[in-house]
């Protein structure tokens, strides 16, 4: 590979760019020097049928003509579009592991894509086995060991396996089936399993075990003790079969596991973990939405997969977040970047980015093993608004550190109460923040605000906004599955162009592994203070005490 990650003449000239004009770029002065400067730098995503809208307004950025145009030669001389056409052509783009990525094939609705590898019917045969799987426990049809409907989920996976369908099930709460409860374990703490099980009642409750592997510890353990909770009470260990399904790559383990064929649902190693939740990894989702409502949140998906493959860069809304995010990541020198939903079924989704962006982009080796000498990617963080409001935003309008934010919300709610008053309280906030951080409040301002006050120097400084603080605004019309599938994808796509221009790998995750294999060696020396060995002295001194005060 003959690519110079980071030395791209693009790059050199956003230096530039940035050491010559940073300080000039100041969004007061930009927004009063260009009255068009919102329909310049904002655009509006529509799916072909009208029914997903998103306009995604960037112009209360750190930019101006120059730096725009030359992020988006960044994008060219990154070989985005090639990098995308490989991707969706299945080329083994994960190199580390000689894999395909392809989890738009998950989404191929209407099999626009031809894709060798990805077998079009295989993948809608799997669908298609989760639908009538969903449609009998949806319907009572699925009666378990006592002859009593499913009425409650346990969905035990971790990461990937995990936190998608945790996500997309509060998201997309007011499409689920009422009467059916979802709960989710996934922490080996016996805290975890132990709480959830308090909840359910053994005759009608369903355990997913979701695990790509099959052999994560964390959900090996407590799928084991989910049964021995279940056979406490059904006693048979032949009604497992009524209460357990399986979500894997692993057939073999899964009938070790003693969890039968039929209802094993199973995807391929050309899935990742943590872009899982469109294969048989959804089918929690499925199960509390519906085959139809699942459906709905795959066509999402694939129009914004088509908007990224099809669209020019300078209108492509995965390519302009990933530059604008490269912009501040690596010239600016910010370090996070935060999600900031004005949705409350949307309280999962900074979770779900934090592993989606940082198991993709968290890597300091480039594909061609090199050591990179420019950042790579962002701490993603975040909660929903107007919470986070009355936590962190203190420090995102007052500190020291730029911390550039993706503020989301729709113009509608799915709960209009008091005549859509706490949505119209919600939005205000919304449109509030990015431009109390972009345009913040001067000296002068406060000085006058104070009035006789203003002769106390350090109460009038702690009052100022300086402003210029990066945000995009992202409106959608409503939270129905096929927008958020959408709104999934673009954030996706975002991560994938990131890992492309810093030439890293964004689709295996080897920074995982080291310390499994650490606490693997730890777990049998835990019960004897004489085994303890082979760590240094800090480890050592911990696992004795350890020892010493659990026995
Ligand atoms: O689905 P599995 O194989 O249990 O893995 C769970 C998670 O563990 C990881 O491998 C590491 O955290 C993730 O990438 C993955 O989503």
């Amino acid at each position: 590979m003959s690519v110079d990650w980071g030395h791209y003449p693009s790059w050199a000239k956003l230096q530039k760019l940035y050491d010559a004009d940073h300080t000039k770029l100041v969004l007061k002065e930009l927004f009063d020097a260009d009255p068009k400067r919102f329909e310049k730098f904002s655009r509006e995503y529509n799916s072909p049928q009208k029914d997903v809208h998103v306009l995604l307004d960037f112009s209360k950025n750190l930019i101006n003509d120059d730096v725009f145009s030359t992020l988006l030669e960044l994008a060219k001389e990154g070989g985005v579009e090639q990098a995308r056409d490989e991707m969706f052509s299945g080329k083994h783009i994960n190199t580390s592991e000689d894999r395909a990525v392809l989890h738009v094939a998950l989404r191929n609705v209407g099999g626009e894509f031809k894709i060798d590898e990805a077998g079009a019917d295989e993948v809608q045969g799997v669908l298609d086995r989760m639908a009538t799987f969903a449609n009998q426990i949806r319907s009572g049809e699925w009666k378990g060991y006592t002859g009593k409907a499913i009425d409650t989920i346990v969905n035990i996976g971790i990461g990937g396996s995990d936190l998608g369908p945790v996500m997309v099930t509060e998201a997309l709460k007011p499409y689920g089936k009422e009467g059916l409860t979802c709960h989710f374990v996934s922490n080996v703490d016996g805290t975890h399993i132990a709480e959830i099980t308090k909840q359910c009642n053994p005759e009608t409750t369903l355990f997913i075990v979701a695990s790509k592997t099959f052999t994560t510890q964390e959900t090996i353990t407590n799928a084991e003790s989910a049964k021995e909770w279940f056979l406490q009470s059904a006693g048979d260990a032949k009604h497992v079969a009524k209460h357990f399904c399986a979500l894997s790559t692993n057939k073999k383990a899964v009938e070790s596991f003693g969890i039968n064929a039929d209802v094993m649902f199973p995807f391929w190693e050309w899935v990742g973990g943590r872009y899982s939740l469109w294969s048989a990894i959804g089918l929690p989702i499925m199960l509390f939405i519906g085959p139809e409502n699942f459906q709905e949140l795959l066509a999402g998906a694939h129009e914004m997969d088509k908007h990224f493959l099809e669209t020019k860069l300078e209108d492509n809304l995965p390519v302009i977040l990933a530059l604008l995010g490269i912009w501040y990541n690596d010239f600016y020198g910010a370090q996070t970047h935060a999600l900031l939903p004005y949705d409350q079924y949307m309280h999962k989704f900074a979770d779900y980015f934090q592993q989606g962006d940082m198991e993709s982009n968290g890597k300091f080796v480039t594909k061609d093993g090199r050591r990179v000498t420019y950042q790579t990617g962002p701490i993603i963080w975040g909660q929903s608004g107007t919470n986070g409001q009355h936590a962190f935003y203190q420090l995102i309008h007052q500190g020291t550190k730029l911390i550039p934010a993706d503020f989301l919300a729709p113009i509608e709610t799915q709960n209009p109460i008091r005549g859509g008053l706490h949505h119209k309280i919600l939005l205000s906030n919304f449109f509030a923040q990015p431009e109390a951080l972009a345009f913040g409040k001067s000296e002068d301002e406060v000085r006058k605000e104070l009035g006789e006050q203003a002769s106390n120097e350090a109460l009038l400084k702690s009052k100022v906004f300086e402003g210029n603080r990066p945000t995009n605004s992202i409106l959608f019309q409503k939270l129905t599955p096929r927008t958020l599938g959408s709104l999934i994808v673009m954030y996706e796509h975002k991560i994938f162009v990131q890992g492309c221009i810093w030439g890293i790998n964004s689709f295996d995750q080897m920074g995982v592994e080291l310390g499994k294999v650490l606490a693997k060696a730890i777990l049998g020396q835990l019960d004897d203070a004489s085994k303890v060995d082979g760590h240094d002295s800090s480890t050592t001194g911990l696992i004795k005490h350890y020892i010493t005060r659990a026995a």
